[in-house]
């Protein structure tokens, strides 16, 4: 199909319950694309297979050789445990993993780029703070840095922004920005529309099957929201009617 990162025909299922359903298409080089749908449309469940975290049912994702480091990945942040005693300079190193490697020692150049990753995403001199004193929006700063560190041909955000403030937004959209400059292909699950509208020129439409993929202008009609809604809705009376649970 020619992208950097297709989807042909992908089903990947939870218990025989198909949370993504024949999805296809390609995500080109370079390109900023949103990932949008109902609550329970698969875009986590697409994100985590396009990563290699999940297996599809069937189909298939063609990642064309881009090795893991080539794909870096930020899941949603409820996902992540933040009572591990390590400071912010620590998990940002994580990010030079793909570098030096499980043993290796972080070289005093490397120490360098976090500080500068850190400054890069507003916060500077917090390396020694514990990150379990942050707020959401330090911690997913902290979260963007190492990113930074990575140095990846492809990223993927898993609802990037959720609970997150306003003024980090806009930072960290910025950074999406110079990514995207950078010819980087970026891939981000989001909720809120106007906010896509604005910033990401391609959007991925699903309600576990397919609604719509290519520029955000013809993608995010009214129409195409609504008929995501609608099939959303039927997936659930479905599996309620087939669990004999009440809808
Ligand atoms: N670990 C799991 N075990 C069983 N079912 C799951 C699991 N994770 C997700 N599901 C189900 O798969 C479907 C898709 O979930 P997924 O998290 O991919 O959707 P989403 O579009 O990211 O939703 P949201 O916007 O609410 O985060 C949902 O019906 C969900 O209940």
């Amino acid at each position: 199909m020619g992208g950097i990162i297709d989807v042909i025909d992908l089903t990947v299922a939870y218990d025989r319950q198909p949370a993504v359903h024949h999805v296809s298409g390609s995500f080109a080089r370079g390109s900023l694309t949103a990932v949008v749908g109902p609550n329970g449309a698969g875009k986590s469940t697409l994100i985590k297979t396009i990563v290699g975290l999940m297996n599809p049912s069937t189909g298939r994702v063609e990642r064309h050789g881009l090795g893991r480091r080539a794909i870096a990945y930020l899941p949603q942040q409820a996902e992540i445990d933040r009572s591990f005693p390590i400071n912010v300079a620590d998990t940002v190193a994580l990010g030079l993993w793909n570098e030096i490697g499980l043993w290796g020692s972080i070289k005093p150049k490397g120490w360098k780029r976090i500080a500068d990753a850190l400054a890069h995403v507003g916060l500077e001199g917090f390396g020694h703070h514990p990150i379990a004193a942050l707020s959401a929006g330090q911690f997913q700063r902290v979260l963007f840095a190492r990113l930074l560190l990575q140095d990846s041909a492809v990223i993927l955000l898993d609802e990037p922004f959720a609970a997150i403030d306003e003024r980090t937004t806009a930072d960290l959209l910025a950074i999406i920005h110079h990514w995207h400059e950078e010819g980087r292909t970026v891939i981000a699950v989001l909720h809120d529309m106007e906010q896509v509208r604005q910033h990401f020129p391609q959007t991925l439409l699903m309600a576990r099957e397919l609604i719509g993929w290519g520029a955000t202008s013809q993608v995010l009609t009214d129409e195409a929201l609504r008929r995501a809604r609608a099939i959303a809705q039927g997936w659930t009376n479905n599996h309620n009617h087939a669990t004999g649970h009440a809808a």
